[in-house]
């Protein structure tokens, strides 16, 4: 469980990015944060991995303030998906997945094996591409490559922020399903950042809908869509739900 306890944030040049947020991510939860660019979105997620410092306020993992955690050891905790993937160029795919299970200790046959079932799940051979390199693949290859890499160390928390953004849109489809899978099954905490209403609505349990450094509305997707608290809401899922069919909390069936 993640708890953001009055979160604010002011960075040196006197802007105020966050103001005061609360908010809690039960475990096994996917929480999307969306909202309009510059709201708050990556400075909230940031947080939670100590990229950056809140000015006021505290955020608990599992009840443990993580301002008296190590970074560096919290960050192996935390499994990190970002747009601009980060895979070094040097090193196998291979190499790039077992990064974090190495520096963990794990013996060479548990990692090893641990790679290919994680290939296998972003859905990519590990016969074939285990021993390629990232240049050697294309941008939605990598990008599975670095699903699987935040996985890889089985951490119990993972944040994604704006993950799928730059894929075409069949691979960006398969990968929020890979998603939904991973959350149902392995029963991951995951934070999500978004532009994509229709990406929420999809994968989210639970929506976070932020505007000018605050939390207008969290909810699960049918509940936001039938009860927007205000008209910014309201706007901003716009007309997405029209002809969306309720599946359990989430949305789909888009026409
Ligand atoms: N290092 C910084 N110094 C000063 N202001 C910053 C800094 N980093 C971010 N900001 C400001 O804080 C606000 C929130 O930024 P943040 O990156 O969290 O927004 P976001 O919601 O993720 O935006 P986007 O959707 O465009 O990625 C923005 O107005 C941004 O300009």
């Amino acid at each position: 469980m993640i708890t953001f306890e009055n979160v604010r944030k002011v960075y040196p040049d006197g802007f105020e990015a966050l103001k005061g947020i609360h908010m809690t991510v039960a475990k096994g939860e996917l929480v999307t944060l969306i909202g309009p660019s510059g709201c708050g979105k990556t400075t909230t997620m940031k947080m939670v991995n100590r990229l950056i410092e809140p000015t006021e306020g505290k955020i608990l993992i599992n009840g443990e303030d993580i301002a008296h955690k190590n970074p560096v050891e919290l960050r192996r905790e935390i499994g990190y998906v970002i747009q601009q993937i980060g895979l070094l160029p040097h090193m196998t795919i291979s190499k790039n997945v077992s990064l974090i299970p190495k520096l963990k200790g794990w013996a060479k046959e548990k990692y090893q094996k641990r790679v290919d079932e994680l290939l296998d799940l972003v859905g990519l051979d590990p016969t074939v591409y285990r021993d390629r390199y990232p240049a050697e693949l294309s941008g939605g290859q990598q990008q599975r490559v670095g699903v699987a890499r935040a996985l890889a160390a089985e951490p119990p928390i993972i944040l994604m922020d704006e993950p799928f953004s730059a894929l075409d849109p069949i691979t960006r489809e398969q990968l929020q399903d890979e998603l939904i899978r991973l959350q149902q099954e392995i029963q991951k905490t995951i934070v999500f950042v978004t532009h994509d209403i229709r990406e929420a609505l999809k994968i989210s349990t639970k929506i976070a809908i932020m505007k000018d450094g605050e939390i207008v509305q969290t909810g699960e997707p049918n509940q936001i869509v039938k009860e927007p608290k205000n008209e910014f809401v309201k706007s901003f899922i716009g007309d997405e739900h029209s002809g969306s069919v309720c599946d359990g909390s989430r949305m789909s069936s888009y026409k």
